[in-house]
């Protein structure tokens, strides 16, 4: 019990924006970004999580209360509060969760579902990633939304694959992978659009915060552009 309450999480960046993409696409949100993903999708936008070249130097380790002040000095009541990654499923989020409902916020996680979920969150946003670890089956039957990344057309019936025992109301997104949605990939974006119309259970989705730009005036860790598929001549 002490541990849990003297619980350190590692803050990998914090910025306070407005959620791009979801059921809550568009709602005031602050982001709390936590560090560490075995994960290693090689187009995640938390590339510190993967890429050698964009781990962080340092990441500052905050309890709830630190966060949560952070939360209050840096955004207005009514705000949403989204714990993402990096994968927060892996930290006990029962602290953080704690604070932030006395302060009056609602939780959102995103998570790809890999670990047991501790903490009072509002919404679970599952994002399960089946060439990795797949989520748990209890992470599943608590997702509000799913949101799938459509790296290669392949993707959809692999992470429709994982959603055993998914609620009937959970909402199911396709997401073209953002540079294939950047490049106008028509593979992926057809895949998405056939799936939808094949199913009415799936929406086709996408990530508006990247073209508001509203990306831009985040405080991100690192401003550096986001590479994507690995460095061959740097060997990842
Ligand atoms: N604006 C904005 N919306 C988001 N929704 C999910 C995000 C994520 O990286 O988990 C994200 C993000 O990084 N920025
Ligand atoms: S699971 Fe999410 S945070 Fe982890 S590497 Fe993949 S996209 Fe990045
Ligand atoms: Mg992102």
């Amino acid at each position: 019990m002490l541990r849990v309450l003297g619980m350190k999480y590692p803050v990998h960046e914090r910025f306070y924006t407005w959620q791009g993409e979801g059921v809550h696409l568009g709602r005031a949100a602050y982001f709390v970004r936590l560090y560490g993903c075995p994960q290693a999708c090689p187009w995640c936008d938390s590339a510190g999580t993967w890429h050698p070249a964009y781990r962080p130097a340092s990441v500052s380790l905050l309890d709830a209360s630190e966060i949560t002040r952070a939360v209050a000095e840096e955004s207005p009541d009514g705000a949403l509060v989204v714990v993402t990654g990096g994968e927060p499923i892996l930290f006990d989020l029962r602290p953080l969760t704690d604070e932030l409902h006395r302060l009056g916020r609602r939780i959102h996680i995103e998570t790809s579902g890999i670990a047991p979920l501790r903490g009072d969150l509002d919404w679970v946003a599952l994002s399960p990633k089946p060439a990795g670890q797949r989520p748990l089956p209890e992470v599943v039957a608590r997702a509000d939304e799913v949101k799938i990344i459509v790296h290669e057309p392949g993707d959809i019936a692999a992470g429709l694959g994982t959603l055993a025992g998914l609620r009937e109301d959970a909402t199911v997104w396709l997401h073209p992978e953002w540079s294939r949605a950047r490049d106008g990939d028509r593979a992926v974006l057809d895949a998405i659009t056939a799936a939808v119309k094949a199913n009415p259970r799936l929406r086709a989705g996408y990530q508006m915060h990247k073209l508001y730009r509203a990306d831009d005036l985040d405080a991100h860790s690192d401003k550096r552009l986001v590479p994507l598929g690995g460095n061959v001549a740097l060997g990842y």
